[in-house]
């Protein structure tokens, strides 16, 4: 079995095409939206949500039937029309110009399928059962939904936050380190949690690379390894 190379693809601004505009073509069409991709829909008729999107200045539907030539300076191209002729065509024509693909019914035709995805803001959870069953990748993603709950979008959003401030604050690349893998750690989910994920101000997030740099320093001077994650509730100023 060929495996896939699993990519965060940047679509932002890049001309995204969608030949057909029925439901498997929406959704297609939601996640390339989501990415602020240009996106032209090629197909006589169209789902009211798509119609909706390009009234509202969303997307560029162009009301035709496919033909050969319509992929001009494409970047994607996304084949769901219910007909696989015509699938087959804009796959073949895709490949001639060098345009990634996706072919909705037949996926070896293309370049690249679609996982289910868990989006939580920054948290992007993809999965793939590469083409063993798109309904089984979707359970799975359900199953993930309850672990992975809505808090996480604001979790990611400090640590987003406080990555920032450690590259900008702190030089020596060993301190950046311990302090970036202590932002990721359980610890601080637990202690952001404890917060109600709010996030910090530029001042408090200060405070805790102070507090954190300095508990590192005073290891190193006893000679001990880092015995606990640095978290220090009780100081003023700190949650
Ligand atoms: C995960 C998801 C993402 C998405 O599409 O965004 C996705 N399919 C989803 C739903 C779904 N797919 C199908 C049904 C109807 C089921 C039924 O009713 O029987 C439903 C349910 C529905 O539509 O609601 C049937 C189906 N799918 C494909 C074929 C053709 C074939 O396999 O040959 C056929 C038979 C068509 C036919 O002839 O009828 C092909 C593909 N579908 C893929 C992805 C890619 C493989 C991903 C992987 O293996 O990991 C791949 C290869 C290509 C691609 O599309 O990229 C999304 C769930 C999103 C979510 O909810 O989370
Ligand atoms: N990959 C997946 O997730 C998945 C899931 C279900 C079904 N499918 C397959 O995807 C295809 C589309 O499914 P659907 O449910 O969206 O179908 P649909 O019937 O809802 O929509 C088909 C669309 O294609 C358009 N179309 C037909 N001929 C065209 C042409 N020559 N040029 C441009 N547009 C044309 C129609 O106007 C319509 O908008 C089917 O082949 C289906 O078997 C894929």
């Amino acid at each position: 079995m060929p495996g896939y190379v699993p990519v965060m693809l940047d679509c932002e601004n890049r001309s995204c095409m969608v030949i057909g505009g029925g439901r498997v073509a929406e959704r297609k069409i939601g996640e390339l939206l989501v990415a602020s991709a240009l996106v032209t829909v090629i197909s006589p008729a169209v789902t009211p949500v798509i119609r909706q999107y390009h009234e509202q200045g969303k997307l560029n539907w162009m009301p035709k039937m496919y033909t050969c030539g319509d992929l001009e300076g494409a970047f994607m191209v996304h084949a769901a029309t219910d007909d696989s002729k015509v699938n087959r065509a804009v796959a073949d024509e895709a490949r001639a110009r060098g345009i990634l693909a996706n072919v909705a019914d037949q996926p070896e035709l293309g370049d690249f399928i679609h996982p289910s995805v868990l989006r939580r803001g920054r948290l992007l959870i993809a999965v793939s059962a590469s083409g063993a069953g798109p309904l089984a990748a979707r359970a799975i993603r359900r199953k993930l939904e309850d672990d992975y709950g809505v808090e996480y979008e604001a979790y990611l959003d400090v640590l987003y936050e406080m990555r920032q401030a450690i590259r900008e604050q702190v030089d020596d690349p060993e301190s950046r380190r311990v302090l970036l893998s202590k932002v990721a750690g359980e610890e601080m989910f637990a202690l952001l949690r404890q917060g109600g994920f709010k996030s910090w101000s530029q001042e408090e997030i200060k405070h805790w690379i102070k507090n954190n740099q300095e508990e590192k320093n005073a290891d190193n001077r006893s000679g001990q390894q880092t015995k606990r994650a640095g978290i220090d509730t009780d100081g003023p100023g700190y949650r």
